[in-house]
């Protein structure tokens, strides 16, 4: 849309989830500097009179602030021409057992703005526009279906005339997708599911002719029986694959399985943030998580879960697809975000996965140029193989049924989660919020009941080698490797922000906003806000006053325990043992408020 292309490239705004199409989270303001960041200070707060976790940021277009909160998803438009007064504000009607099938946290990350609207994604399904100047509903549409345990907790991307929306639910085996709507009427532009038929998929005629190897039946050998106990699974090398091949998003769930045609309640989840290249018309998604989390019962493959696709803004046609963790056995998602840069006049994507790896790839074709693991500690897999882009398992870490696997790195919560990594076209360097969390994983017998959870694990979690619960470091795209690293004693459950005066922005479990030299790491400022934070760091300027913000409020999958009051280890899926201490820094259920600082 128009006016959202001209919000974004103004600089005072934040006129999009993550900045702009790019997904950078990077910022051009430059009044908050190196040396005067230490004098920060609050400039106002906002309760949200909503409990638990907030994730995303809130939108700034000129003079209005947009706020969204946890569920019920309630949004204010703030003034901040008139000491941020509520202009209008929109309270969602949603039937209160929507919260039960929400998996991780009453989460939502965020608003779009576009065609003079603004766009809620709400948890029920329902996807709502409001008019921006008032707030009257102009059009609802429903995505998803919370009584088959299908969710929504992304926020809504507005990309030229569409809006964006996703699916949350492979914990219940709902067969997930991305769905595009017509900004004027909310009408249905086109929808592609992450399982099932190329028709259905939306795979293009050319998919991966660049890397036709993608499309291969199957990746890995079995070894001692495979998905049986004591199996594990063989790397084949790219020469050993059989491609390209049709249909992979059905062929790839082998039988027996718990369910029958296993794709069809496969899961893979769309609830990231998702960039857009305005040259090649594409936008970027990754796939979550296959259905059931017991790999035994979904023999192969499980295409296209876990998955990073390019597709055409216009037709919803996929250009490229690249599995990153072929048959999960971790719930390693693939939903994190790609950031798309620029090297030598070509357009790169840049991915930190929950599995571990970080992953450089050509934008255009999706051409692996770099997988390497974020920190040694990841050992679920030795490498990814740069030939045949399989990544090469360590049967000692393969889960089977009723075999509780010990040691694994990173826990199923990944080396990142749904906290967005920022990078700078200054440093080109990426600011990543990191996990440095491991865990035991026993899968179990699961039976699949429409609306219910279906799990099929039990997990434990704890910390990682060193000894900490998380960190946060600057990485170098090209290369593949940290160039600084801070440890942070609980995950950074929060998204980074770096502006153009080399200074990144990031909150902690542990109730403190910070900003750090983008060059090195080193902490500049920090203050301690009323929650934890799990909000993205983002910044605006007004009347000639740069303003850095965040939300808190503890929660998402590091904080759900916690706000429920649930003290089992395996409780909320390994969270109530892991992050027990998060009790010391944190009131619960977490409360929701804005912190915005300034000079
Ligand atoms: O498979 C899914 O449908 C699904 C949905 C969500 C979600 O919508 O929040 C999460 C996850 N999975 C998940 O695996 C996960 O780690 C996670 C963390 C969070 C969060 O907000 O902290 N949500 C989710």
């Amino acid at each position: 849309a128009a006016d959202q292309e001209a919000a974004m490239a103004d600089q005072n705004n934040w006129a999009h989830p993550r900045h702009d199409h790019s997904n950078q989270g990077f910022s051009g303001l430059t009044q908050i500097n190196k040396g005067n960041v230490k004098n920060l200070k609050a400039a106002w707060t906002f309760a949200t009179g909503v409990n638990r976790g907030h994730e995303g940021s809130p939108l700034v277009i000129g003079n209005m602030m947009y706020v969204h909160t946890a569920f019920p998803n309630n949004v204010y438009a703030l003034d901040l021409n008139d000491n941020q007064k509520i202009a209008w504000a929109y309270f969602p009607k949603q039937d209160p057992s929507v919260q039960a099938v929400l998996c991780c946290d009453n989460v939502s990350r965020g608003l779009g703005y576009g065609d003079g609207k603004i766009f809620l994604q709400q948890n029920d399904g329902t996807l709502v526009a409001l008019d921006a100047k008032t707030g009257a509903k102009v059009w609802d549409v429903k995505v998803n279906d919370p009584k088959v345990g299908a969710t929504n907790t992304n926020a809504p991307h507005v990309i030229k005339d569409k809006v964006l929306t996703g699916c949350s639910g492979a914990e219940f085996g709902v067969r997930c997708f991305i769905a595009a709507y017509n900004l004027k009427d909310g009408s249905l532009a086109w929808k592609a599911y992450s399982t099932g038929p190329d028709s259905e998929v939306m795979l293009g005629a050319d998919f991966n002719s660049a890397n036709p190897h993608y499309n291969a039946l199957s990746v890995y050998e079995d070894v001692n029986g495979g998905n049986k106990q004591g199996g594990s699974f063989k790397a084949l090398s790219k020469d050993q694959l059989k491609f390209p091949e049709k249909d992979l998003g059905v062929k790839t769930w082998l039988k027996p399985q718990a369910v029958k045609d296993g794709w069809q309640h496969g899961g893979g989840s769309v609830w990231g943030w998702w960039p857009y290249d305005p040259k090649s018309n594409l936008v970027y998604y990754g796939t979550g998580n296959p259905s059931v989390w017991n790999p035994d019962v979904r023999p192969g493959d499980n295409k296209w879960s876990m998955t990073i696709f390019a597709r055409d803004v216009d037709t919803g046609i996929a250009k490229w697809g690249y599995q990153m963790t072929p048959h999960d056995e971790w719930d390693y998602d693939g939903i994190n975000e790609v950031i798309l840069w620029d090297k030598g006049g070509k357009k790169l994507a840049t991915h930190f996965d929950r599995n571990g790896f970080g992953y450089t790839f050509d934008a255009s074709n999706g051409t692996l140029l770099v997988a390497e693991k974020v920190h040694p500690f990841v050992n679920w897999a030795t490498k990814v193989d740069m030939k045949s882009g399989v990544p090469e398992k360590d049967g000692k870490y393969s889960t089977h049924q009723d075999y509780n696997a010990k040691g694994i790195c990173p826990a199923a919560l990944g080396t990142k989660d749904q906290q967005p990594a920022s990078y700078s076209p200054k440093t080109g360097l990426f600011y990543v919020p990191l996990n440095h969390v491991c865990m035991t994983y026993e899968p179990v017998e699961s039976k699949y009941v429409a609306g219910q959870p279906w799990v099929g694990a039990t997990l434990t979690m704890f910390a990682g080698p060193d000894g900490v619960m998380g960190g946060f470091m600057g990485w170098d795209g090209s290369k593949g490797k940290a160039v600084w690293y801070n440890k942070e004693k609980f995950s950074s459950w929060g998204g980074s922000l770096v502006t153009a005066s080399d200074i990144v922005f990031y909150g902690t479990l542990d109730r403190w906003f910070k900003a750090v030299d983008a060059k090195n790491g080193k902490e500049l400022w920090k203050f301690q806000v009323g929650s934890g934070v799990i909000g993205n760091a983002f910044t605006y300027g007004h009347k000639g006053k740069q303003y850095v913000g965040v939300l808190s409020g503890i929660g998402g999958w590091a904080g759900v325990a916690m706000n429920l009051g649930m003290t089992n280890d395996t409780d909320a899926l390994g969270a109530a043992g892991g992050y027990k201490e998060l009790t010391k820094y944190n009131a619960a259920p977490g409360g929701g408020a804005l912190n915005v600082f300034s000079l």
